[in-house]
């Protein structure tokens, strides 16, 4: 019976046009393949634009899945190991991303709007599982009814018809009762059993289970601080969990703790913004072993744009190029900003790791904070446009980023410096989604593993290793393939920072998917491990170690 399930299901819930340009699995995927049809209403998927590009002679082709959504309600099952996967790997791999970005009359534009999607890897002893499922957000459910209707997402907002759609949009933002809790861009484990999905809204909080998927329910702060956008990269340490809440009404950054196990967040401090009278925008942040760095960079959730329904071409941002930026340091004990300096304009969707640079006396002098740069542009956003993506593979269309490196003073000086931590060539110009060995956060490191760039390209499309000291890099790279964020698991017993693996999801240029598992240490190819079908693109995963390992 499970050998035609995936086709039936398939057929299922996608039109006719959709699923012929799906991957076919192979029979012996199938027989291995547990389908578990879930109670939710079956999306259909509209032909793509990918098709449709494709067919009136688009750069795009069919056949890669990274950039189509891949309707999938629920599978589980064996995978295939091309190769040999270390029999010290027991544990969970969880990614979370936007995985679908069409549903009934719905189609989104960008690829950080798509309805949250988990991707399951468990190892024991060198053999893998996997499973697929879409997270039962109101949003998602939303979209999925009769009616469908559209919540405030990252580039899309709800149209309104008339006057009173209007008053109702003003009426849904501000009360939040329109603002999306889509949970599309981190996986986190608590550290207490729970596993958190989440995005930029608070009320993206969301409780899930790391083994069957299921949406547990929406993760309920317990504190009064009403926060409604967040950090969509909490920080988990082994006692706590830190994030950056954007105060809206006085503009500035409430830094947070949650003691691990409570559902309360408690405020450490705020750092008042330099830069103007709204926050900018903060996807995600960086912490040392004693403090918190807090980044202010020249572009922000702009509320007008939001109420009025008008987004502009950085959608629901305003970013003015003349502006400054500045890198703000909290101690995390006390409380107190210990340095706010001007920094060189730059643009960091996402932060790799910060650590102190101590002086003679075993002082901390400086901070140093590194990010994926952007050259102070916020193009990358545009790039980003799923059209753009679909059509546009092999085209040079990337914008250039590097390894953005911070010194951020102690000693009350007002300016910081920002220059690159190595010749951007070593990974093509282009860097985004690094990792590191996770005993490093907040420490002196070394090695840094993220998505680079084999040009032309219009995504980035290698994986590559740098070594910040010897400011040399390694990549992985195979023709059309979108792989995402490479993610490093310690070998147990490890001395040595990069003594483990690497994993990461890829999309395969022929329609297949497959996670590759590279040595860390070397950077070569050590095992495959193949799904049945071709997976959409996604953005942040998490390990979870097997109890018994
Ligand atoms: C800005 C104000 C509000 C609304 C905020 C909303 C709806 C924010 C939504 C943000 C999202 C969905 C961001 C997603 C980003 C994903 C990224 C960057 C993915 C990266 C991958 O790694 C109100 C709540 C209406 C209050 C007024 C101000
Ligand atoms: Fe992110």
């Amino acid at each position: 019976m499970a050998a035609s399930a995936l086709p039936i299901l398939c057929t299922a819930i996608a039109p006719k046009s959709f699923v012929s340009s799906l991957p076919r699995p192979t029979p012996i995927n199938l027989l291995r393949s547990k389908i578990v049809c879930s109670s939710v209403r079956s999306v259909k998927a509209t032909p793509t634009e990918v098709e449709e590009e494709a067919a009136a002679g688009g750069g795009g082709g069919t056949k890669l899945s990274a950039w189509t959504s891949v309707p999938q309600q629920r599978w589980e099952g064996d995978m295939v190991v091309d190769g040999q996967l270390p029999l010290w790997l027991n544990g969970t791999y969880l990614r979370n991303g936007a995985g679908l970005w069409e549903a009934d009359d719905l189609a989104f534009d960008h690829l950080f709007d798509g309805y949250a999607t988990l991707i399951r890897v468990s190892f024991q002893q060198g053999r893998a599982t996997g499973a697929h499922r879409q997270i039962e957000s109101d949003a998602y459910m939303a979209a999925n009814k009769d009616d469908p209707i559209v919540m405030q997402e990252f580039s899309q907002c709800p149209k309104p018809a008339n006057l009173l759609d209007r008053v109702r949009n003003v009426v849904g933002l501000l009360s939040g009762a329109s603002v999306t809790d889509n949970p599309n861009v981190n996986v986190v484990p608590l550290g207490d059993g729970r596993v958190m999905c989440l995005t930029e809204t608070t009320k993206s909080s969301t409780l899930i289970d790391p083994d069957t998927l299921d949406t547990v329910g929406k993760f309920k702060y317990t504190d009064k601080l009403g926060a409604m956008i967040q950090s969509a990269h909490l920080i988990c340490t082994d006692s706590e969990f830190l994030t950056l809440l954007p105060d809206l009404l006085r503009p500035g950054y409430l830094v947070v703790r949650m003691e691990t196990g409570t559902n309360e967040m408690k405020v450490i401090g705020r750092v008042d913004c330099r830069g103007g009278p709204k926050p900018g925008w903060m996807h995600s942040f960086a912490i040392t072993e004693n403090h918190v760095v807090v980044p202010e960079m020249p572009i922000w959730y702009s509320l007008t744009r939001l109420l009025r329904s008008e987004l502009g071409q950085f959608y629901t941002f305003d970013c003015l190029p003349t502006s400054r930026s500045y890198m703000h340091v909290m101690c995390k004990s006390t409380g107190k900003t210990v340095a706010s300096v001007m920094v060189p304009p730059f643009m960091a969707i996402h932060f790799i790791n910060a650590y102190e640079e101590v002086d003679k006396h075993g002082e901390a002098a400086e901070i140093i904070a590194d990010c994926c740069e952007q050259y102070g542009d916020p193009a990358i956003i545009k790039t980003l446009v799923l059209r753009q993506l679909r059509s546009f593979r092999g085209m040079d269309l990337l914008p250039n980023s590097r390894v953005g490196r911070f010194r951020i003073p102690l000693d009350g000086s007002t300016f910081g410096e920002l220059q690159s931590a190595l010749d951007p060539e070593e990974h093509g110009r282009g860097i985004e989604m690094c990792n590191i060995n996770r005993a490093c956060i907040g420490k002196k490191y070394r090695y840094a593993y993220g998505c680079g760039a084999r040009r032309p390209c219009n995504y980035f499309n290698t994986l590559t290793k740098m070594d910040m000291v010897l400011q040399k890099a390694m990549s992985w790279y195979e023709e059309g393939a979108v792989p995402s964020e490479p993610f490093f698991v310690a070998r147990p017993g490890a001395s040595n920072e990069d003594d483990g693996v690497v994993m990461s999801i890829v999309s395969a240029e022929d329609g297949g998917g497959y996670m590759v598992v590279l040595d860390a240490t070397t950077f070569k190819e050590i095992a495959r491990v193949k799904f049945p079908y071709g997976l959409p693109y996604g953005f942040h995963g998490c390990w979870i170690p097997a109890k018994n390992s």
